[in-house]
């Protein structure tokens, strides 16, 4: 349990992060696409070979608009540092991702990373945490995406001073973060199976918390058995919304919200449902085999063709 007298709110929100440098190449790019299941159900003629592939004479292979999820995960080593901060790193949870994709992602690159606290909310029963990551092209100093990082810390909360759950977030101007899913029909529903194997496939893109690989961490925080990774399930999320919604043009995605409802076991079965609202698809991922839904949010695109 988390030492309450430590945990100073001024002293987190006002800290600065180091910047951090993050290099890839279309291996990282690649390994990325297969870990959040591209190319499984047909590897030869699939429409997502250009995520792992020199394809039809591409220059260089496509980058699914998820991948910048991963710029702001070098900063979980980092909340180790936060100063006035305690909690216990076997009981965090992946509680929210929020990007904004400024221009299409080269297939490799360095990208700087800049990050600050964004938000801090006393939940009683956890702290809720939201870290914001600014990635700039190394060389040309532009501005690539934005990530808004939330993260859910069982057993951090009650640390407020006064009787006032305390409560704090930078707000981002004249975006419309709220959404609501329908009761309608969905516009498309999208079925994929994950592997098994599938958090261990994904953690070799860079988030090794043995959360999602050792049963014996699983179990301290209260699963029966390794779980997958938020952003593994984002990402088969969002591929469904390609495939289904955009033709299989990645760069219209401009921008994604995910709210991590449940957690999802590798090897089950995700079923994605669609809604259009004008140049936004509202979705909904439900786990087949437990009927529950595990992730909803939106995606924002550039332009949604008439013709849909
Ligand atoms: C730099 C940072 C790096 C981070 C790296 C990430 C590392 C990864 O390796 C970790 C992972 O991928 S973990 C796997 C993915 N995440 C999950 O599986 C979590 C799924 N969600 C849950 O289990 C519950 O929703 C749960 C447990 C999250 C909440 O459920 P309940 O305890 O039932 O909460 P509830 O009573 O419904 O609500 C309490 C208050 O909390 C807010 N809240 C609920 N779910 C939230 C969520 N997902 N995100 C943010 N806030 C959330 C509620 O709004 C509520 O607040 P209020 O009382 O003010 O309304």
């Amino acid at each position: 349990m988390a030492d309450k007298s430590e945990f100073d709110p001024q002293l987190i929100i006002s800290h600065k992060f180091p910047e951090i440098t993050y290099s890839y190449t279309e291996r990282d790019t690649a390994l990325y696409a297969l870990g959040v299941g591209a190319c499984a159900d047909d590897a030869v003629n699939d429409k997502e070979l250009k995520y792992v592939y020199h394809h039809d004479g591409q220059q260089s292979i496509q980058v699914l608009p998820t991948f910048t999820a991963l710029f702001s995960l070098d900063f979980t080593s980092q909340l180790a540092q936060l100063p006035g901060f305690q909690y216990d790193p076997h009981l965090l949870l992946h509680g929210q991702q929020y990007v904004e994709i400024y221009k299409p992602l080269p297939s490799s690159g360095c990208i700087l990373n800049k990050a600050t606290v964004a938000g801090l909310h006393d939940k009683v029963k956890a702290a809720v945490l939201e870290i914001e990551v600014v990635s700039y092209e190394k060389d040309t100093g532009e501005m690539l995406c934005m990530n808004r990082m939330t993260v859910f810390l069982r057993g951090a909360g009650g640390f407020s001073k006064s009787s006032q759950p305390y409560s704090y977030t930078r707000y981002l101007a004249n975006r419309t973060l709220e959404y609501k899913i329908p009761k309608t029909q969905p516009f498309s529903v999208y079925e994929q199976r994950t592997q098994p194997s599938q958090a261990l496939l994904y953690r070799l893109s860079g988030d090794y918390n043995p959360l999602h690989s050792d049963p014996a961490v699983a179990e301290i925080a209260g699963f029966s058995r390794p779980i997958l990774h938020g952003l593994c399930t984002l990402g088969f999320a969002v591929r469904a919304i390609i495939k289904c919604v955009c033709r299989g043009e990645p760069n219209m995605i401009k921008g994604i919200s995910g709210r991590f409802l449940l957690h999802v076991y590798p090897g089950e079965t995700l079923i994605t449902e669609m809604w259009l609202e004008g140049s936004r698809v509202l979705y909904q991922v439900k786990v087949k085999e437990r009927n529950r839904a595990v992730l909803s949010g939106f995606v924002n695109l550039d332009r949604l063709s008439s013709s849909l």
